[in-house]
């Protein structure tokens, strides 16, 4: 373990931020939402069936405000001193760092390429690092793109600590303003550069050629292995493609790749097994006490990020950090919704037990990953003690049948800094063992070790896991960003994405790692797990919101009314609510600096995601507990952006996947819910919707007004036909069921 000396200058301070005015303002809307509620119940006698849904709508509304204003109300952010690690450690711990890659089609090789040196390349000792690439596809085509890194980074390397290079993944630094060496720069910096962007470009080519005749590899020499493999069927490959040999601090750290085996009857869990693959293979070669783990599109941003992460788990007691999590950001969309989410939500969420695990950004703490409690740390070795160079049938049952795998966990659970081994390659035997498909049978790996299966947001399980045994963590967001990923393609696929974290959210919700659960009986803070909460009910949401959505329609063509009249007190309320939220939420928006339309657009999308990808992820999640379906990992198409403009397939609005059917038949039944009041062609009696209601329904056609684009469109933009025919099905239904109930 590295060891601090007694200095007394701290290595991070937390900042608490002052929030008198948004803690006035959230209590205030809640209060308002809680009067609209009273009044409702109040005069629930006069009214109809379109009242008491309303009324149990805000009541689900009014649920996730308090959740809401629970997870802000005490925001915390950390600011760290990474000059200062130099006084205070004598030695920096070794970090393995962790690529997960799953799919050479929908995650071109050249993006992982970027990720892995922009990791090489960050500013650390190299002999303190080692790089893990696993590849879920067994494909020669990222080995062979790694192998060609691994040349590339020799010079790329030395050339970005040379010039204190900033932005370290070579695509995005010869992008835009980097497109030219700087006029002003040395003579020796634009020859440099001139040389490593030709490198580059050399690079890129190679990989586009193999990619081109993919499958005509010579399989031959180092390729052999993957002669006669396929996708889902193959042994483990693990291959040690540079290896830091002389151990030098100004080198390269070892780069290693490993493609787990894989076979047709045997379940894989996805990313969560990719992770313990990785953990257990890393742990026979390097066993670094930190581990971080990216998404292969995920580039570091920030070169001192492991120094700045290296302050908050060093710098803190051990027990006091299970991990250090940075906030997701993208290169290729606009930051706007994500970093307000980051500012409000997010912050606050930090300020209580630690941010949440997302999967991506997070330097781990290998003990924690092998299932240690924050109590245990004091006395780590007892409860291992027993070993003694014996290996235990505990131990065998918790962490696998693989001696020499058990010793490096020995090791990490008692602090043993064993250091690097001094041949990874004799390691080779062993890791082909841990990273076989049988390996975790009867053992813990996946329960209680490791990343936890069962859900499709392994993240999120994983890391509820650790807060519910007492652990706290961490937050690191350096300027700049510590790294940068890329969004899903289109939104189609942003939509594949939301309905895949709505499902494995809400399976995490309903199982037996219930935050609910684990704040009753385990060691999960009470507001911690209402911000779980605020989470995983993200697929419930969807039935309240779609409700909310149709209430406006199924007033006016029935003829009645959810919203007080204008002349009644209520409305007031009504009208408060919507105003002050509405400018609530703008004002974010600006104190950010983001332009006003982005504060609609992001408002409208969140209201076409709920009614439809967080309705899909619902009904998946039924599917699953009738037995009806099995948890899918559906992976996100990834666009590699070589150019600046280029932002070629972005654009794809529509696809005729039913995703797109909800938002067409809300628009269809606004649409004809607006031309039957206009036309004033409602039955007689009852009492009529007022202002509030048409205000309403003009407001929906507005958020969902992409939908009213796309009925015009043709092609890509376009909604496909097939969508519409479905829709407009689905819109007369309605309709005729409105017609039924206001007979009755
Ligand atoms: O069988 C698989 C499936 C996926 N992956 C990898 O998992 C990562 C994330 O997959 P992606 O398709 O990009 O999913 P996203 O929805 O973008 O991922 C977010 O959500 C996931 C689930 O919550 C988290 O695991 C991710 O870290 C988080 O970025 C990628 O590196 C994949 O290569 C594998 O290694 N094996
Ligand atoms: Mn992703």
């Amino acid at each position: 373990m590295a060891n601090t000396k007694s200095s007394c200058l701290p290595l991070y301070e937390k900042v608490f931020h002052k929030n008198t005015y948004h803690r006035a303002l959230d209590v205030i809307i809640l209060f308002l939402l809680l009067c609209l509620l009273f009044y409702r119940l109040s005069t629930l006698k006069n009214h109809g069936f379109a009242w008491f849904l309303a009324f149990l709508c805000e009541t689900c509304f009014t649920f996730l405000w308090v959740l809401v204003v629970s997870c802000r109300w005490t925001p915390l952010t950390y600011k760290t001193f990474p000059q200062r690690l130099q006084e205070r450690v004598q030695e920096l711990p070794p970090v393995d760092m962790f690529v997960t890659t799953a799919d050479v089609e929908l995650e071109p090789p050249i993006m992982t390429v970027n990720t892995v040196l922009s990791l090489l390349a960050v500013d650390y000792p190299a002999h303190k690092l080692a790089c893990y690439v696993s590849d879920d596809a067994c494909s020669p085509l990222i080995f062979y793109s790694l192998v060609e890194a691994s040349k590339f980074a020799k010079l790329w390397v030395p050339f970005c600590k040379k010039y204190n290079v900033q932005v370290r993944a070579p695509f995005r630094y010869f992008l835009g303003e980097s497109a030219k060496p700087p006029s002003t720069s040395s003579r020796e910096f634009q020859q440099d550069w001139k040389m490593m962007k030709e490198e580059y470009e050399q690079l890129n080519r190679n990989i586009e050629q193999a990619a081109k005749k993919s499958f005509l590899f010579d399989m031959t020499g180092e390729m052999a292995v993957f002669s006669d493999t396929e996708r889902r069927d193959h042994p483990a490959i693990v291959k040690v493609i540079w290896e830091n040999k002389e151990d030098l601090s100004n080198g390269l750290p070892h780069l290693i790749y490993i493609s787990r085996e894989k076979r047709p009857k045997h379940p894989h869990h996805y990313k969560a097994g990719a992770m313990n693959v990785l953990t257990r293979v890393s742990g026979l070669m390097t066993n670094a006490p930190f581990m971080l783990n990216v998404d292969c599109d995920m580039y570091a941003n920030n070169p001192e990020i492991v120094l700045q992460a290296m302050c908050l788990l060093l710098g803190s007691k051990e027990g006091d950090c299970a991990f250090v999590q940075s906030p997701q950001y993208f290169y290729d969309s606009p930051a706007d919704s994500l970093a307000i989410l980051h500012e409000s939500l997010g912050k606050g969420i930090v300020g209580i037990q630690g941010p949440f695990y997302a999967g991506t950004g997070t330097f781990h703490r290998r003990k924690v990953i092998y299932g240690l409690w924050p109590d245990e740390i004091e006395n780590q070795g007892k409860c291992i003690n027993s070993v003694n160079g014996q290996v235990g049938g505990e131990l065998l049952q918790k962490f696998g049948n693989s001696k020499e795998f058990i010793k490096s966990a020995v090791d990490a659970l008692e602090g043993k800094n064993t250091g690097f081994s001094s041949n990874l390659s004799d390691s080779l035997k062993a890791a082909n063992q841990v990273a076989g498909c049988g390996y975790e049978y009867g053992s813990s790996w996946g329960k209680k070790v490791g990343w936890l299966y069962g859900s499709a947001t392994e993240d999120i399980l994983t890391g509820l896991m650790i807060h519910a045994k007492g652990w706290k963590t961490s937050y690191c967001s350096p300027d700049p960003h510590a790294f940068l990923g890329c969004g899903p393609s289109d939104l189609p696929a942003a939509m594949r994405q939301q309905k895949r974290w709505a499902m494995g959210l809400l399976e995490i919700l309903l199982s037996e790692h219930s935050p609910i659960l684990a704040t009753l009986t385990g060691k999960l803070q009470f507001r911690q797990c209402l911000g779980y909460l605020w989470l995983l009910i993200w697929g419930l949401r969807s039935i309240p919101e779609l409700c909310y959505v149709a209430l406006p329609a199924y007033c006016i063509i029935t003829n009645t009314s959810f919203l007080p009249k204008v002349q009644e007190p209520g409305i007031c309320i009504a009208v408060a609510i919507f105003v002050i939220y509405k400018l609530y939420t703008l004002s974010e928006y600006i104190h950010g600096g983001f332009p006003i339309y982005s504060w609609f657009v992001n408002n409208s999308m969140l209201r076409i995601v709920a009614t439809s990808a967080w309705l899909f992820g619902f009904g998946s999640t039924v599917l699953k507990l009738l037995g009806l379906s099995e948890t899918v990992f559906e992976i996100t198409k990834k666009v590699h952006q070589s150019s600046d403009g280029g932002k070629d397939g972005k654009e794809l609005l529509f696809d005729e996947s039913p995703f797109f059917v909800p938002g067409t038949t809300i628009l269809l039944v606004h649409l004809a819910a607006l031309s039957t009041g206009l036309l004033g062609m409602q039955p007689q009696g009852g009492q009529g919707p007022g202002l509030g209601e048409y205000f309403c329904s003009v407001y929906v056609v507005l958020c969902f007004s992409p939908f009213l684009l796309g009925l015009f469109r043709k092609g890509k933009n376009g909604i496909p036909l097939s969508t519409i025919c479905k829709s407009a099905a689905l819109a007369l239904l309605f309709l005729r069921s409105c017609k039924m109930s206001s007979m009755n």
